[in-house]
């Protein structure tokens, strides 16, 4: 009895049951990963009902305004912090599911102070949304949406390591910001702005402002991606030839709009004209610099509504001093707004726009809308379409996996809790699939996280979500490997068959879950769209994973539910699901009893005190 009164001990210390019930994990099923706190379900709240709450209550510090759920309880809004003009098309669409503040203009220390009373953050590209944002916002701020396409000012790692999913807006300014390129390049070529500014000085310079043609020249775009191949698409309108340089743009889509892809060196060196349209990030920052210029022909023509900091701005004077680079137009800058002495900004051969591109009426609506839905979704747990530092999990894909996602997850919550204080912290967990499809119709990712999630929140304090679930997984040395064994389903519909958590070299507090290799095992399949516990160690057992779970190993013989179901109901525990597994009849079997009530601690000695059983563990799910 020293092995059931030992694990009985182990089983009912439960050190971080506070902090993960303050965590109030996401209801069960498809909402998955964000909530920290329990999110309002904007369905249920009319939005003149809310936006009565947001006119009450001008967002201040500590403010929290309820919200209904589903279930009639009132859950704290959700409070959005707007960082920059956004729309008010996005803004509506905020208001019917949050509190929303719009704080545009703040400094840099102000928004470090406002950050932590917000769950969510937008901002378009003038606030860096630094490491030091983040840390201050951690604990609260759970998304951070980027009102547009660049996300150069936001610290991904920083947003990953925090568990902040960050979601942008990529399609909506797409058109805006072609039309802005190819504006520029027109009016480039024809000396617009320079021709206007003198004729409203007075001067009536025609023979200065001779420009140059652009049909029959040649147009290199850097980045064919959604921007740059539109600005394509119309430059052939014009009659131009088009090349492109992109080192992940797919052929076909160069060839259907008639762009042939070539090196970089090859693109610079043919162009008459190059417009720019990659993303900054480090391997494309400052890729325009002396050595770059000296390859292309002497007075080709720079168009940038990409990032200034593509641009050694340096070396774009020197090239333009010299009539290398005869002349550019520039919508964006290393530094924005840039300096007022800019010998850049004010070179005669310059034309620029202070960061315009995405800023047509219809963009900023689209984007509003667009930012504004993929923030609400965030918030609510959904998986979001356009996170830029999550997979992205088609809504279909979600809930089709919704019931492995919560099998998952509490199949990691259940091994943790078998693993002794001795063990020296798990190292190696492998996961196994059994599946019908291949990996091109199965992605693990989900289902990989949300075991971590299982796994790591019981035991520490660490929010664990698709945001940050590898990252948590690799700072705290938990290798995770995956494996999928094929199956020929029957209802071949069905995703998964099974699967699989092993936890290696650790000790378990529960014998019977040690497989014949030394591993803890626990299996578990989905049943009519509920999560069931089917394997534990070498038995086989099928239990709902519902409520919690009493684990016995006891010996074969008959009677034993009985004693076990007495003592619980004695205390008015109500048993959900039993299911006795054995490896030989007379032998060693499984008791798994699925619990509504966590029974008390004399309850549960009661249990350890029965003759024949052998161990117990209660495990919470
Ligand atoms: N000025 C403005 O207001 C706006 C600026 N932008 C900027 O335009 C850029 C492109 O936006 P989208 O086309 O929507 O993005 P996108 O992601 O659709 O396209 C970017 C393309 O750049 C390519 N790329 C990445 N590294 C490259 C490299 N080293 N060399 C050449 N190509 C490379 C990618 O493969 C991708 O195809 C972004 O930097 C974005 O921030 C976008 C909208 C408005
Ligand atoms: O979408 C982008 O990448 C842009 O550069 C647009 O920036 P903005 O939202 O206008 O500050």
């Amino acid at each position: 009895m020293a092995t059931a009164a030992a694990a009985s001990r182990a089983a009912l210390s439960r050190p971080h049951a506070a902090a993960a019930a303050a965590r109030a994990s996401p209801a069960a099923g498809a909402r998955v990963t964000l909530p920290r706190r329990r999110s309002v379900r904007s369905a249920v709240i009319s939005s003149s009902a809310s936006a009565a709450a947001v006119a009450a209550s001008e967002p201040a510090a500590g403010r929290v305004t309820l919200g209904a759920g589903t279930d009639g309880a009132l859950w704290p809004k959700p409070a959005v912090l707007v960082a920059e003009k956004l729309s008010e098309a996005g803004l509506a669409v905020l208001r019917g599911f949050a509190d929303v503040e719009c704080a545009y203009g703040m400094s840099p220390a102000e928004l470090l102070a406002k950050v932590a009373q917000f769950d969510a953050l937008i901002v378009r590209s003038g606030t860096k949304v630094t490491r030091e944002v983040l840390e201050a916002g951690r604990g609260r701020l759970r998304v951070v949406g980027r009102a547009g396409v660049g996300i150069d000012n936001v610290d991904l790692q920083a947003a990953t390591e925090a568990g902040c999913l960050v979601v942008n807006a990529p399609t909506a300014n797409t058109v805006a910001a072609a039309e802005h390129g190819i504006a520029l390049l027109a009016s480039m070529a024809r000396n617009v702005s320079q021709a206007d500014a003198a004729l409203k000085a007075g001067k009536w310079q025609r023979t200065k402002y001779v420009g140059v043609s652009l049909v029959g020249k040649t147009l290199a775009v850097m980045g064919f991606g959604k921007v740059g191949s539109e600005v394509a698409r119309r430059a052939k309108g014009l009659g131009m030839h088009v090349i492109a340089h992109d080192p992940y743009a797919p052929a076909d889509r160069a060839r259907a709009i008639g762009a042939e892809l070539v090196s970089f060196d090859e693109a610079i060196g043919r162009a008459d004209f190059i417009s720019l349209h990659m993303p900054l990030t480090p391997a494309t920052s400052k890729v325009f610099n002396d050595e770059s210029f000296a390859k292309m022909k002497n007075g080709v023509r720079i168009i940038n509504v990409a990032r200034g900091g593509v641009i050694d701005e340096d070396a774009l004077v020197r090239a333009l001093d010299s009539g290398k680079v005869a002349q550019a137009a520039l919508d964006v800058f290393t530094e924005e707004p840039p300096a007022k002495d800019s010998k850049l900004v004010l070179h005669e051969n310059v034309t620029v726009t202070p960061h315009l591109g995405a800023s047509t009426v219809e963009a900023q609506e689209g984007v509003a809308i667009e930012i504004a839905e993929a923030v609400v979704g965030a918030l609510r747990g959904e998986l979001a379409a356009t996170a830029v530092n999550a997979p992205m999990v088609p809504a279909e894909v979600m809930s089709e996996l919704a019931p492995y996602v919560s099998l998952a997850e509490k199949l990691g919550k259940l091994a943790v809790q078998l693993v002794t204080g001795e063990s020296g912290g798990i190292k190696g967990v492998k996961v196994v699939y059994t599946t019908a499809r291949g990996p091109d119709d199965l992605d693990t990712r989900l289902l990989r996280a949300m075991v971590t999630k299982g796994i790591v929140e019981p035991v520490s304090s660490t929010f664990v979500n698709l945001v940050n679930a590898d990252y948590t997984a690799k700072q705290r040395g938990l290798r995770i490997t995956e494996e999928r064994v094929s199956h020929e389903s029957p209802a071949a519909e069905a995703p998964l068959e099974s699967i699989q958590v092993r936890l290696s070299h650790v000790q378990s507090k529960f014998a019977g879950a040690i497989s014949d290799g030394g591993d803890i095992v626990l299996e578990g399949r989905v049943k009519y769209g509920v999560p069931h516990l089917t394997v534990v160690g070498p038995y086989e057992v099928d239990v709902s994973l519902e409520g919690n779970l009493i684990l016995c190993r006891q010996i074969d013989q008959p009677g034993m539910i009985g004693k076990v179901g007495n003592i619980l109901g004695q205390t008015n525990v109500n048993i959900s699901f039993m299911s006795v597994g054995r490896t030989f009849r007379g032998k060693q079997a499984i008791m798994a009893i699925g619990v509504d009530e966590e029974p008390d601690k004399e309850t549960l000695e009661h249990i350890g005190h029965i003759p024949a059983i052998e161990e117990f563990v209660f495990l919470e799910l």
